[in-house]
């Protein structure tokens, strides 16, 4: 059975049509990247699969809650997010591993008493995730690569059933995203580890641990699967309507604009 499944989805606001007719499975442990241009609906597709936006039409089922029939707090505590919305949450104060604690009550800050050893827990994942470097330090003064790095820790700590990540990248330097992209290497590596959703708009980051890819363009779907058979130069040229090479370099994808001759 699916983890999740959108069936004739559509989800209208200010009379806009955001996303149109939205078809997807994905298999547990299949990671997806999802691709597409500024404003072509990959967060607002994010946030259906999390409830934070409601559906006009359509059924959606997410590990095995049906929308509008099961009750959805408890799907929540399943699903890791990590992006820019959520790293804005946060007061720029906190310690670390307290903002990694705060993963296991969905919130921003640790409203509840806490103990050492809750930290404790904090702390393992944070070394297990290679963030040992980070305890004790202060949000507030870490560099962008460092901030996602707790971010994901945050994530894992409900041991996510999915994990979301939403432009993760975004301001992180060469080195720093190679970085990242290794910690989800050793994410899908785990154990009962979660399934990616991984949104983004550079192909080149979509590595060989995503194994299909959505293409995201005015709120449709332009294609979907395997990834080798997405990234091509003719699916590719036909997503973005512009022509395009794909060029492969130590297993990634650069996508070119073709030059015009004038
Ligand atoms: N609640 C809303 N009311 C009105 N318009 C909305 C709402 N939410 C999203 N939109 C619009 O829907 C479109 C898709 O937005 P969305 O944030 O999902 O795109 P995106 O692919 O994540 O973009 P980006 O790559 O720029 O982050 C945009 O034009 C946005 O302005």
């Amino acid at each position: 059975m699916p983890i999740i499944s959108l069936k004739t989805v559509n989800f209208i606001r200010s009379g806009q049509k955001i996303l149109e007719n939205i078809n997807w499975t994905v298999e547990k442990n299949e990671h997806w990247a999802i691709l597409g241009l500024n404003g072509s609906g990959k967060s607002s597709l994010l946030k259906l699969i999390m409830a934070e936006n409601w559906k006009t039409s359509g059924e959606i089922t997410v590990l095995g809650t049906r929308f509008g029939l099961d009750p959805i707090p408890e799907l929540r505590a399943k699903i890791g997010i990590v992006g820019s919305f959520i790293a804005e949450r946060f007061r720029p104060d906190i310690i670390a591993e307290n903002l990694v604690l705060t993963g296991r009550y969905n919130s921003s800050m640790l409203y509840r008493a806490f103990s050492e050893q809750d930290l404790d827990v904090a702390r393992d994942l944070m070394r297990q995730i290679g963030a040992d470097k980070l305890i004790g330090r202060i949000y507030g003064t870490l560099s962008q690569g460092e901030k996602q790095l707790l971010l994901i820790a945050r994530s894992l700590m409900i041991a996510p059933e999915i994990l979301i990540l939403d432009e993760a990248t975004n301001g992180l330097d060469l080195f720093a995203k190679e970085r990242l992209l290794d910690k989800l290497h050793m994410i899908t590596q785990l154990a009962n580890g979660p399934t990616l959703l991984y949104i983004t708009h550079h192909p080149d980051e979509i590595t060989s641990d995503f194994q299909k890819t959505l293409l995201l363009r005015d709120g449709k779907i332009i294609d979907s699967g395997a990834t080798k058979t997405i990234l091509t130069e003719k699916t590719l040229t036909d997503f973005y309507q512009m022509p395009v090479d794909v060029e492969r370099v130590n297993g990634k994808y650069f996508v070119i604009p073709k030059k015009s001759d004038t």
